[in-house]
């Protein structure tokens, strides 16, 4: 479903990205792993088209998307839900979903959504802005779900949140994968979350995927490792 190859960005000058190469299947998870600045974010950027690739390709559903703006992107199947959630503070919950429905004539959130996150409903009136910071993850997830998306994209969903709704999260992601056809890309820094939720765990490490394992074979002290400083 999404294929990435030899992806490589820059910031000026500086590369960030030396050729990233990674596929990922419909209803697999794959978590990219690494500590600050090693470059998830801009792999993500780069995906979304928020950021333009020096060279390589993305593909979603054979799809090569890799030169198309970011708001086509969409259209192409990708959501993306940014570090720091970026919510609307000033739009309720509901309007908050509901600029995420941009192309849908009735703009009604679909059931499903309010299903899998049911502090939504309780909070559907509420400004965004009052919501705590794992309620506005949980926000960004469902306006980016009623894209309809192929392919989602979270950065460091986990970031600032506390243990208990980190566990609803985990719980969310896994049930939108039973419920649809889609692929999920995390980039996080907490393994245990990774390993709820995650098939395969890649770890990037200055701009360069340097381990794969299956979620099974998993070896936690290695991984830890590159997570260390
Ligand atoms: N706007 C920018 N201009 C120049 N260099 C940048 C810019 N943004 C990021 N970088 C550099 O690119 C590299 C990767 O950064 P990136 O933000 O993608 O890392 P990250 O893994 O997402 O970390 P974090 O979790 O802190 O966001 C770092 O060396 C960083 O300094």
């Amino acid at each position: 479903m999404l294929d990435v190859k030899d992806l490589v960005v820059a910031y000026g000058q500086s590369q960030a990205l030396h050729g990233i190469s990674f596929s990922a299947a419909t209803k697999e998870t794959v978590a990219i792993m690494g500590r600050n600045g090693m470059g998830k974010t801009t792999l993500f950027k780069s995906l979304m088209g928020v950021l333009p690739i020096k060279s390589g390709e993305v593909r979603v559903a054979g799809q090569d998307i890799s030169r198309s703006e970011s708001y086509k992107r969409v259209a192409q199947g990708i959501a993306y839900v940014p570090q720091g959630r970026m919510i609307f503070p000033t739009l309720t919950v509901e309007e908050n979903i509901q600029t995420g429905l941009e192309n849908s004539v009735t703009r009604r959130i679909p059931e499903e959504i309010y299903a899998l996150f049911p502090v939504l409903w309780e909070m559907r009136s509420r400004k965004g802005g009052n919501l705590s910071g794992g309620q506005q993850q949980q926000l960004a997830i469902a306006r980016a779900l009623v894209t309809n998306p192929k392919v989602l994209l979270l950065d460091e969903p986990t970031e600032g949140i506390q243990p208990s709704i980190i566990k609803d999260i985990a719980k969310a992601l896994n049930e939108i994968r039973k419920l649809r056809d889609i692929t999920i890309v995390v980039s996080e820094q907490v393994l245990s979350f990774a390993m709820d939720v995650a098939d395969r765990l890649f770890v990037i490490e200055g701009g360069r995927l340097v381990h794969e394992t299956a979620r099974a074979d998993t070896d936690v002290a290695r991984i830890k490792s590159y997570l260390s400083v």
